[in-house]
């Protein structure tokens, strides 16, 4: 009892103290950093890590751009210069098609070669855990991207033009593996109605043959794919909420597919590949489209829903209060509001059509269609006893009103007992399933955990838009985003809409409540990304039950939550460009990317400000990834660069001081002080300014002293003494040493050097192996994987024990010839090792983490968290197989804060009781 009160007390500090956690951490990491440290450092220019200037680290897990020996080249025509990567690699590309009635589907696969960096680091490692680069040959579709466009059919030109441009058709699944011995380039698999109808137009225009595949098998195995491998994929669409929801893959057949596309196809689901079409209707996506083209006079799709927004049905319908005076129908369950007949009220009246409003037929008509398919599909899912209906199909539109009015007709017929549930990739599954009908695609294999959604803005405005040219490269893209900005907020989300209170009738509302009066013709567009195939990447094996685990702390689903952040983003974002800008020598170049990134990195808030789900669940990781990815497009690599550069040189050089210190100190008292020295430097990470002005006399190392004597216990959440025992062991009892620690570090500079690798050398005395787990990708000023090896090749010079484990561990180059003839093997010292973490992010989502550091992990009994993106912002929740220690420093305002700490220490090893 007293201990669960205990362990609630702490819960609840940690928690209480999160809402100071956020700014203070983002102050840090986009605040204009001059600290002492940079200060002192006059020759900060001068390269420390070699290697993160000669060209970008290209992750073994995340496909990257390599600009090693990028070149300007000077168009004199251009006014922008062309950005030339002679070591980029062009994508290989393939494609499936599904040509349906109304629009056309592209989904094609993009992959950069794999040239990751065999560097010394990834090479010890490798020898180290003998871990090996996954089955990329076996599978050979992984590693690479997704894309998802579409194309209007009448319009089947612009998508020639884009295929061509693209030379989609030329990259054929078998010519780019096999070996040579089936040449299938020229044929693209292709579902729909289309596949039959165009094939002597894309022989012709493309010289291309489309192989045909059945349009039913095709949605099935496009749908089965969907809702077993991305992750909230399915989401209820009730009175304006909108609802993830994530099935159980051995929990999800059968169930009803109901795709609405021009007409509608009702489908039984029992299994991959069983399935039957039980029903359909030719009142479908079509119907609505053409018939209200005809009535309304609308040049487009969106503009009909949209119109339908602004409309009142109830001058075309006519309703049970049309028929009975006023009064509900009660007695057989129906009120005076619902819709008795569609359209019924126009024969009474002596009106022409042109004196209806256009708004009005709209709207009528999006109900009557609604309600009919809605209806139509429940009597499917009771004929058959499914409880679960997807629907799917362009028709949707991840219209809100729409989706509303499906779910409200499936939940009124079934007396709750059935429900209607949307699909992200509604209109996709067509063209995913012709895909996944190539042999060998190796999609089939993919987990969850191998996939990643991201955004970027050139995937709307190429692919997600149904017009316009595709952009060809980075240049193009900036200056679409130049010129879309200047049309304005145009990136917004699907108006969401809200039930009227208090409203009656079977429809639940009369009238769609819009906040604002038009439908962003890019919506549905944005909502689908890019889906990264990651083969690479696996489930942190040490997570105690990766079902529990939610990496994220803070709820973005919780509007003030999700508020704060996006504000904090944008306040944040302009000091991030110039240093962005700057990184990159402060070019026109730099400015003008720079700029495209702000307007697209907003655009995204935005977005998301207007429809917090717009690109799905979204975590407060995924959040901050984005940033990063955003940089990342606009080809800012690494925009801390040279303040990580700095940093470091001026944490090395009083590293030697801080060991001869803490050399001086008791077992007892070192491994207290230590501690203290992980807190007071992860404390440079905030830099804030008011950090500058106290700090401002001060060198490094007195600058870190003062912090650590800050650090006195007892802390917020303080199990230190748990910790010693564990480490130094109680009075009369020794307890074993961890046979390997993972530390997961955080910041460049004095968090690394003086705050980690102290700590690190201290394991290793004990004869503790440990491995540093950092980044694969900068973000912020966290260090990475790649950077490490010089750090603590540098600090190596000034420790044996940090040399000797190094060298063990193969980061040295020396070493590396110990390690090739093996005679390393007899030495007893314990190795120092680095592995990547898979992200590119200041916050770490362990289900999908670099096989590096799965393989690191297997015979990892101590687990080391630091800083606020790994262990508040996620993970601070996390319950892990082994010992976890979590270190942060947070607090509102940073004088007086020093004593604001989480330290928890969780013991999961059988029979003890968790302490937090
Ligand atoms: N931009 C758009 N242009 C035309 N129709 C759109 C658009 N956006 C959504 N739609 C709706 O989506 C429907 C088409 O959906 P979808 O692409 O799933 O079907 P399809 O494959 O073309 O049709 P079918 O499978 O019956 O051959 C249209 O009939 C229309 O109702
Ligand atoms: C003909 C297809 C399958 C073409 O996609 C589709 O438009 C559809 O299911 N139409 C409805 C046909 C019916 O079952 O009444
Ligand atoms: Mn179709």
């Amino acid at each position: 009892m007293a201990a669960s009160l205990e362990k609630e007390q702490k819960q609840n500090q940690v928690i209480g103290i999160i809402e100071e956690e956020k700014l203070q951490k983002q102050e840090s990491k986009s605040s204009n950093k001059i600290t002492r440290t940079q200060v002192e450092s006059g020759e900060g220019e001068r390269e420390m890590t070699p290697t993160a200037s000669n060209s970008m680290h290209r992750s073994g897990s995340r496909p990257q751009l390599d600009v090693s020996k990028a070149e300007i080249q000077v168009n004199e025509e251009e006014k922008y210069p062309t950005i030339l990567l002679p070591n980029q690699s062009d994508d290989l590309s393939h494609l499936a098609l599904d040509i349906g009635g109304s629009l056309i589907k592209l989904v094609y696969f993009s992959r950069h070669e794999n040239q990751s960096v065999d560097d010394k680091r990834k090479r010890s490692v490798n020898e180290r855990l003998g871990f090996s680069k996954g089955n990329r040959r076996s599978y050979p579709i992984l590693g690479g991207r997704l894309h998802f466009v579409k194309f209007e059919t009448r319009k089947i030109n612009e998508c020639l033009d884009f295929i061509h441009s693209k030379q989609l058709h030329c990259g054929g699944l078998e010519p780019c593996y096999s070996d040579g011995v089936t040449d299938q380039n020229g044929i693209i698999k292709a579902t729909g109605g289309g596949a039959y109808k165009y094939a002597d137009l894309f022989k012709e225009r493309l010289g291309v043959s489309l192989d045909k595949e059945d349009e039913m098998d095709c949605l099935v195995a496009g749908a089965n794919f969907l809702l077993k491998a991305i992750r909230h994929e399915a989401f209820t669409h009730m009175e304006g909420q909108k609802e993830f929801v994530q099935i159980e893959p051995n929990d999800l057949f059968p169930y009803l597919l109901v795709n609405i596309g021009s007409g509608v196809s009702m489908i039984k689901v029992d299994g991959d590949g069983k399935f039957e079409r039980i029903s359909g209707t030719n009142v479908g996506g079509g119907t609505y489209w053409g018939l209200g083209r005809l009535l309304t006079k609308c040049k487009s799709f969106d503009e009909l829903l949209e119109l339908s927004q602004k409309g009142d049905n109830r001058s075309m319908d006519m309703l049970v209060g049309d028929i009975y005076g006023g009064l509900d129908y009660s007695k057989i369950g129906l009120s005076a509001s619902t819709i008795a007949s569609s359209f019924g009220k126009t024969i009474s009246e002596k009106k022409e059509l042109e004196e209806y409003r256009p708004e009005d037929i709209s709207l009528s008509l999006l109900r009557m269609i609604s309600y009919n398919i809605g209806q139509i599909a429940y009597l499917n899912a009771l004929r058959f006893r499914l409880k679960r209906i997807f629907f799917g199909g362009f028709f949707i539109r991840g219209h809100a009103y729409t989706m509303d009015t499906i779910s409200f007709a499936v939940h009124f017929w079934s007396n709750g007992e059935a429900q209607a549930m949307f699909l992200r990739h509604e209109g996709f599954l067509g063209a995913l399933g012709a895909f996944m009908s190539y042999e060998k695609h190796g999609l089939d294999d993919l987990m969850v955990h191998q996939l990643v959604e991201r955004f970027p803005m050139g995937a709307p405005y190429t692919g997600g838009k149904i017009h316009g040219p595709p952009l060809g490269n980075l240049n193009e893209k900036i200056s679409w985003m130049e010129k879309f900005l200047r049309k304005g907020t145009e990136i917004t989300a699907p108006v969401p809409m809200t039930p009227l209170a208090g409203t009656t009738g079977l429809g639940g509302f009369e009238v769609p409540l819009s906040k604002g009066s038009t439908l962003r013709s890019d919506a549905s567009a944005l909502s689908v990304g890019v889906l990264h195939l990651v083969p690479t990447l696996e489930v942190f094996p040490l997570l105690a039950d990766p079902k529990l685990y939610e990496p994220n702390t803070i709820d973005l689903s919780d509007n003030s939550e999700l508020e704060y952040w996006l504000t904090i983003l944008s306040e944040h974002l302009s000091d991030l460009v110039d240093k962005a800008v700057a990184s990159e020598g402060g070019t026109d170049d730099a400015k003008r990317r720079g700029d495209a990134f702000a307007r697209a990195f907003s655009a995204h808030l935005a977005r998301l400000m207007e429809e917090p789900s717009a690109y799905g669940k979204l975590g407060l990781a995924n959040l901050l990834e984005m940033r990063e990815e955003c940089l990342r497009e606009f080809h800012f690599v690494d925009a801390y660069r040279s303040i990580k550069q700095r940093e470091n040189e001026a944490s090395l050089a009083v590293l030697p001081d801080l060991l001869v210190e803490l050399d001086s100190m008791d077992e007892e008292s070192r491994l207290l002080t230590l501690i203290e020295g992980v807190l007071a430097a992860n404390i440079f990470d905030w830099g804030s300014r008011a950090c500058v002005d106290l700090y401002h006399k001060g060198t490094i190392i007195e600058i870190y002293r003062m912090s650590r004597n800050k650090m006195r216990r007892p802390w917020r959440v303080d199990d230190f003494d748990d910790f010693k025992e564990r480490m130094l062991g109680a009075k009369n009892k020794k307890n074993s040493r961890h046979k390997r620690a993972l530390l997961f570090v955080d910041n460049s500079g004095a968090d690394i050097v003086l705050g980690m690798l102290p700590l690190a050398r201290e394991l290793l005395r004990r004869g503790t192996e440990v491995v540093l787990v950092a980044n694969s990708l900068p973000a912020l000023n966290d260090v990475t994987a790649m950077e490490l090896p010089d750090i603590i090749a540098e600090a190596a010079k000034h420790c044996d024990i940090l040399r000797r484990a190094a060298e063990v561990g193969g980061l040295l180059v020396d070493a590396m010839i110990n390690t090739s003839n093996s005679s390393i093997e007899n030495s007893s010292s314990v190795p120092l090792m680095v592995v990547e973490n898979g992200c590119g992010s200041p916050c770490i989502d362990l289900r999908q983490v670099s096989s590096e550091l799965a393989a690191a992990a297997k015979d990892a009994d101590l687990l080391i968290l630091e800083g606020m993106g790994r262990a508040l912002h996620t993970n601070l929740n996390a319950r892990f197989k082994c010992d976890a220690l979590k270190v942060i420093v947070s607090g509102l305002q940073p004088l007086l804060q020093f004593d604001e700490i989480i330290w928890h220490f969780h013991h999961s090893v059988f029979g003890r009781v968790s302490l937090i």
